[in-house]
């Protein structure tokens, strides 16, 4: 008899539904039975048919399949409950899968939720997390010491490099992203380099790379990402008693989102259920469940196949397959616009899906004359729900297709200070790449920043190796020089072969010419251009066929959109006018988003609100929201440019557009930028097709196209009238306000709503003029001011004049800041 129920507080069920003291338990108590009994029945209350069938199914493996919302996660997780509350199987005994963190996160606190810290002794996770657990206890027998390294992708590509120099490999011809991206699609099918090398038609060159790579790594007790789940199946297949362990160990093993598992991890599912094992005395199967949605298959460019789902009877010949039809997320005429659009994908199989939950709102859509007047309506959007519906800052999530779009959001979500998160994906000026753009420019305006200047010495990869880059700064240190200036005179620096010196010499030129550049007028648009061009840093990325290296792009192109416009608002700025613009928006966003939901930014109540959340549609999957936004619907940005030409492609971008619609679940905004900027050059797109597909009557359209005409025959073209900068910090400001929160670009928040009643704000084309800044504060030392995002803060010092006046204020526990006024929302008490 088991004492697993020690510690079954059932947290989160309704306690009225429960039987009511819990009588003292010994084994031979039959109150405890039956109170047993009552526990696992109350986990049936509250399901549908069909789900409670799912919850109660047990022997053969069961698979659920239905569209978004209709209760997948929940039976999974009340299928474990049940199962513990039974008795069948104990919470060391369950291994679940989810795709990401944060769903394994959800689920664990789903099930303490239900069964109390008994949930500890399951393992939740990932395939990696679980492959990572597993290695590392048995990490003998696949030859790895037990504090073995996980390479991430830009480990594995530096290792790579070595690999195909070591080979005498033209790392031109050869670069080690696209063949990290190969190798990794190889290892995602389990072909090992020797399977590889005996397929018929392997490539040698990368037949001879993997090869070496892997011995690399071993050599290294390091494996990469891919390697996690490879060889976690590689020891379960080449170790039948470690097997046997681990198929004795679980007893039930279940799969979130299984029309996203690759084949390797459908090896591994059936290696550790132990379905392949057809010998006599093998352990019996473990139970094991999945549930999926071929219809949100979204991963197929990481190997995900839906086959998985499609032929999980015939994986399986005696499994179980259970539908559920009704969803409970969202209201319909969400709903219906997701059936729509999903519809029109080929060889899909159809679904009924309804809702018991009405109609509800209808979906709001607005087409803006551009990204940055599109995040200006949903700030809007997400203040007036706040005002009118008491919706919090945490009820609502952004979502939009590349990470890149994140910044014209951001940008307005800190000025207009509400409050938000983005979830996955570093922050836009966190990344590396613009961190590494945004590092030379730093360097080029000033020759002595040297933790820049060091920065990207060898970046991209030159040749400068780590011992020449010592020998500089420890000269540097002698002649008591910046590093930067060292550089002028590295002949005289002792101790660099000769190599080392003309690599630092064919890096002092590049340098060169790229601060003639500046100083010689150019704005920071073509000297970022230059930067990106003559480095080869941008090359490399685009011959890269790793898909992160094309988002790399895109924010890279984003970061030019952001100088280009700098640029129109500003033509009297420089270079260091735009260093100092970049880092007052990377400052603001480097706060804690808990700071400033906790008010403390705010100087008002705002505890409990939450944030507001940013993410990628990708990052989306499994989750939902009251109240959500998909932005970008353009043909070109969503469906992404690159899907347009492949049908396959397109029909998983169809699936991406049918998870974000169905993540929500009272109200949902679609979005679209008639125009929308990129590698500086805006450009027209047309609306998303997909959008086509939403029935007309469920939308109401707050604003068409209308501006279009406007913005053709306004002729200025794109003077800055639309861009984030020009407008002076007036991420919600309108003609008629203008003025009455100068130096704040924060509006008066009820004020504005109140005003606006609905209506869109006027665009910035015909309202402001380009400049229309706000006029700066004067200030004087000594000032108490308050700012936007820091509180209240005291002026200790001021620098410069008129439009380049900075002010330094001590804002407490913030520190104290440099801010250029003319940017910054600080006004004077
Ligand atoms: N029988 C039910 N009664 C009430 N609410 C339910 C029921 N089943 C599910 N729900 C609720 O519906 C919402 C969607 O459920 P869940 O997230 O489990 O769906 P899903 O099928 O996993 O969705 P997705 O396909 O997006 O992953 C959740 O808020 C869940 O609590
Ligand atoms: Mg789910």
């Amino acid at each position: 008899m088991t004492t697993l129920f020690d510690d079954l507080p059932l947290r989160g069920l309704d306690p009225a539904r429960l039987p009511t003291a819990v009588p003292p338990r010994t084994d031979d108590d039959s109150g405890w039975q039956a109170d047993r009994a009552a526990r696992a029945d109350a986990l049936l209350e509250g399901l549908n048919p069909p789900q409670r069938e799912a919850v109660l199914h047990h022997g053969s493996p069961l698979l659920i399949v239905a569209g978004a919302g209709s209760g997948k996660t929940r039976v999974l997780t009340h299928r474990i409950a049940h199962q513990l509350a039974t008795g069948r199987v104990r919470p060391s005994e369950v291994l679940a899968i989810t795709f990401t963190n944060k769903a394994a996160a959800e689920m664990r606190e789903r099930v303490a939720d239900l069964v109390g810290s008994a949930a500890r002794a399951m393992w939740v996770s990932t395939f990696h997390s679980a492959c990572v657990r597993i290695l590392r206890r048995e990490h003998a027998a696949v030859g790895l010491r037990s504090s073995f390294s996980i390479y991430d992708a830009a480990d594995s590509q530096r290792l790579i490099t070595l690999v195909t120099r070591e080979l005498d490999l033209d790392t031109k011809k050869f670069p080690a992203k696209g063949l990290a991206s190969r190798i990794s699609a190889l290892k995602d099918e389990l072909v090992d380099p020797e399977a590889y090398a005996r397929s018929g038609d392997a490539d040698d060159v990368l037949a001879s790379v993997y090869a070496r790579y892997q011995d690399r790594l071993r050599q290294a007790s390091a494996v990469d990402f891919d390697d996690l789940i490879m060889r976690t199946v590689q020891l379960l297949q080449a170790h039948p008693g470690v097997a046997e362990h681990y198929r004795r160990r679980f007893r039930s093993i279940l799969v979130d989102e299984y029309q996203d598992t690759n084949h390797a991890q459908y090896v591994l599912v059936r290696e550790l259920t132990g379905h392949g094992d057809v010998r006599e005395d093998a352990v019996p199967r473990a139970e094991l469940t999945v549930v999926g949605d071929a219809d949100q298959s979204i991963y197929a460019f990481r190997g995900a196949t839906i086959r998985n789902i499609l032929e999980f009877e015939a994986d399986y010949p005696d499994a179980r397959t259970i539908l559920l039809e009704q969803n409970y997320r969202s209201t319909q005429t969400i709903l219906s616009a997701a059936n729509a659009v999903i519809s029109h994908n080929p060889g899909r199989k159809p679904k009924r899906l309804w809702t018991d939950a009405g109609a509800g709102a209808k979906i709001v859509g607005y087409v803006a004359d551009n990204e940055h007047e599109e995040a200006r309506f949903v700030a809007q959007e997400i203040d007036r729900l706040g005002d009118d519906d008491g919706v919090r800052p945490g009820d609502v999530a952004v979502f939009y297709r590349t990470n890149a779009q994140s910044r014209a959001l951001e940008e307005v979500l800190i000025r207009v200070g509400l409050p938000y998160k983005v979830v996955g994906g570093t922050r836009f000026y966190e990344r590396r790449e613009i961190k590494d753009a945004v590092a030379y420019l730093r360097a080029i305006a000033n020759p002595d920043d040297d933790v820049n200047l060091r920065r990207v010495l060898n970046v991209p990869k030159r040749g400068i190796g780590d011992r020449s880059e010592a020998m500089l700064a420890a000269f540097a240190e002698r002649e008591r020089i910046s590093v930067g200036a060292a550089l002028e005179r590295v002949e005289e620096a002792p101790g660099i072969g000769s190599r080392g010196v003309t690599q630092l010499q064919g890096f002092r030129e590049l340098m060169t010419g790229l601060r003639e550049l500046a100083a010689g007028g150019a704005g920071p648009a073509e000297v970022l251009g230059a930067v990106l061009d003559r480095t080869g840093y941008l090359a490399e990325l685009r011959a890269s066929d790793d898909p992160q290296d094309a988002s790399r792009v895109e924010n890279l192109a984003e970061l030019h959109a952001v100088a280009t416009e700098f640029e129109q608002a500003e033509p009297d700025g420089d270079l260091a006018d735009f260093l100092e613009r970049v880092s007052l928006v990377a400052d603001a966003d480097q706060i804690p988003a808990e700071d400033v939901a906790d008010g403390a930014a705010e100087g008002g109540p705002r505890e409990d609100q939450g944030v507001v959340t940013l993410m990628t549609l990708h990052t989306a999957k499994g989750l939902e929201f009251p109240v959500v936004f998909v932005t970008g619907w353009e043909d070109g940005t969503f469906p992404h440019m690159r899907s347009l030409a492949d049908p396959d492609q397109l029909a998983e971008e169809r699936r991406l557009a049918y998870v974000g619609l169905t993540r929500a679940r009272r109200r949902l905004y679609i979005s679209r930028a008639a125009v929308r900027t990129a590698w500086g050059a805006p450009n027209e797109f047309p609306a998303s097709r997909f959008l086509a597909d939403v029935p007309d009557e469920l939308v109401d359209w707050r604003r068409r196209e209308s501006s279009m005409a406007a913005l053709r025959a306004g002729g200025s073209g794109w003077g800055g009238g639309a861009s984030a900068w020009g407008r002076g910090g007036g991420g919600y400001r309108r003609d008629d306000d203008g003025g009455s929160v100068i130096g704040s670009g924060r509006p008066p928040r009820r004020a504005d709503a109140d005003r606006s009643g609905g209506t869109p704000p006027r665009t910035a084309r015909g309202s402001s003029s380009p400049k229309a800044s706000a006029p700066i504060p004067t200030l004087a030392v000594g000032d108490r001011v308050t700012h936007d995002s820091y509180g209240m803060g005291r002026v200790v010092a001021l620098e410069g004049s008129g439009p380049n006046a900075v002010a330094k204020v001590e804002f407490g526990t913030h520190g104290t800041k440099r801010l250029l006024l003319r940017y910054s929302p600080v006004t004077k008490l």
